[in-house]
């Protein structure tokens, strides 16, 4: 039996109802698959990466950001506040842990959560602590697998905290099998500096595709990004000042719609027409867009000065991949060295989490925001709002102060209170 609500991910989002939690004097228990928190922005992310957000956008619940980092902190410097953050809020996570399903027993009225353990990416596996109460010991049940551990925790409580970008998206290309140069996801790709003097083709030009392309060509590699059904790219600034925080000012006075013709007229001001380099633009503007489907707007971080120089060429839809190259839908031929796929990431809820519709198939929150991050029987979603890390901000306060609550009227004799864990390892509040 867990101490408090069960947290699946120790990324952002779990970090951030974890801390929302503990200051509300609710004990909780977060289970992460890697090795540390924050595996995204460890383990998947490109070395050259940083916040398009200005950081007042970024910063979790509880604890802004240092004042001396700059407006739009490196991947480092983020790293760094998260680190801080579970440090300072005595976050600790049970890493090594992959939630691989989970289900409400409406006989108990519980969430029964199994993960399976893999011992060499613990420092302290689970199994070694005590619980004090005699029904935790009944259900702490764990069983070995190969040098791996089965281990079924149990709680009131279920917080998803995932991750939108929790798998990779590939698109299954015909003739994948046949292109002899290498192909990888953006998440597995660091720097240009390993493809210098090579043709690349992009696939994808969201926020990723953009700025790994303009990487490829300032380490001198030969980018080539194909563009599918269009993108709004916006510039980072405008008047000086952030364009997401001059969004986000103006949509507290005005319709999106409104928001959305001001910021496409400034752009087309300062970046000019980007219809013109084969960027089209998508019929719906950018932050109904972004609210209607959760596809980002490109932040122009430099990319786009690339693309005007033709040192970034823009390649249509692509049909094929040959064994040295691919073929396009308007039917022309290149050769590429290699093949990054920019194309997205999905969330991975639905091979585990089992009997329930709050999420629908695409692993999201059916709900519509701002109301998706409460479900039935003690079920939360934290950070599918497609509204990146201050939608997770928000649904974890929410989130934390509803737990509280029924934490509160929840009776006494069923507060398992995890009395050693020699470690110090959960999230224990003393
Ligand atoms: C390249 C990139 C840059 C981004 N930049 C920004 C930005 O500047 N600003 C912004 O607001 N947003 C940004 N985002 C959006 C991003 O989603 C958020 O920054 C943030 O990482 C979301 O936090 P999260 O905790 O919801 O998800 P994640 O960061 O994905 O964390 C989820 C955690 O859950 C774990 N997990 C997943 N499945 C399981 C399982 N079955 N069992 C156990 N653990 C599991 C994962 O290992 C991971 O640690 C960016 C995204 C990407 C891909
Ligand atoms: N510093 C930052 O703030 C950064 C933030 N991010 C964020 O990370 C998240 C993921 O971004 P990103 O990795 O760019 O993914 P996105 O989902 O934003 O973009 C995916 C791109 O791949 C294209 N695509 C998908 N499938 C196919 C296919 N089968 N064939 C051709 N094209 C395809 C899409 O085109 P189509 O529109 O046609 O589907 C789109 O252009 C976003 O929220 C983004 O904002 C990413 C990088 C930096
Ligand atoms: O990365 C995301 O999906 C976010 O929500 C943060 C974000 C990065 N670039 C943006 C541009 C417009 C709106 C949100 C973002």
């Amino acid at each position: 039996m867990a101490p408090g609500p069960i947290i699946v991910g120790a990324g952002p989002s779990g970090l951030a109802v974890a801390a929302s939690l503990r200051r509300l004097s609710v004990p909780s228990v977060i289970l992460e698959r890697s090795d540390g928190i924050a595996e995204l922005w460890r383990h998947r992310t490109y070395d050259r990466l940083s916040l398009h957000l200005p950081k007042a956008f970024c910063q979790l619940p509880h604890l802004p950001f240092p004042s001396h980092l700059p407006t739009y902190p490196s991947k480092a410097d983020f790293l760094c506040y998260l680190h801080s953050y579970a440090h300072h809020f005595s976050l600790h996570p049970f890493f090594g842990c992959t939630v691989v399903a989970a289900h409400f027993d409406p006989t108990e009225s519980l969430w029964r959560v199994t993960t399976v353990s893999d011992l060499s990416l613990q420092s302290n596996p689970p199994s070694q602590w005590t619980w004090s109460d005699s029904l935790s010991e009944s259900s702490h049940s764990t069983s070995e697998m190969g040098g791996l551990e089965v281990v079924e925790y149990v709680s009131p409580w279920l917080v998803v905290a995932s991750g939108e970008n929790a798998e990779p998206v590939v698109p299954e290309l015909n003739g994948r099998e046949e292109f002899k140069g290498s192909m990888l996801h953006s998440s597995k790709y660091r720097s240009g500096k390993e493809y210098k003097g090579k043709r690349v083709l992009v696939v994808g030009c969201g926020n990723s595709g953009m700025e790994m392309c303009l990487d490829l060509c300032e380490c001198g590699a030969v980018p080539f990004m194909s563009v599918r059904s269009g993108v709004h790219v916006l510039p980072r600034e405008m008047f000086g000042t952030s364009t997401f925080g001059l969004a986000m000012k103006l949509l507290k006075w005005l319709p999106v719609r409104l928001v959305d013709r001001f910021l496409l007229m400034v752009a087309r001001m300062v970046i000019g027409n980007t219809e013109k380099y084969g960027l089209k633009r998508p019929e719906v503007g950018p932050v109904e867009l972004k609210n209607a489907t959760g596809k980002t707007p490109v932040l122009d971080v430099g990319a786009l000065s690339q693309i005007k120089k033709g040192r970034i060429q823009i390649v249509p839809e692509v049909e094929s991949l040959t064994s040295n190259g691919a073929k396009f839908v308007d039917e022309r031929e290149l050769e590429f060295d290699s093949v990054v796929f920019a194309t997205g990431y999905k969330s991975n809820v639905p091979t585990w989490l089992k009997d329930t519709d709050f999420f629908s198939e695409d692993g999201k929150p059916k709900t519509p925001f701002p109301h998706g991050w409460k479900g039935d029987d003690g079920l939360y979603s934290v950070g599918f709002t497609g509204r990146g890390l201050l939608g997770a901000s928000a649904d974890a306060i929410k989130t934390a102060l509803d737990i509280a609550e029924s934490w509160k009227n929840y009776p006494e004799s069923k507060h398992f209170i995890l009395q050693t864990h020699p470690q110090g390892q959960a999230n224990n509040v003393e």
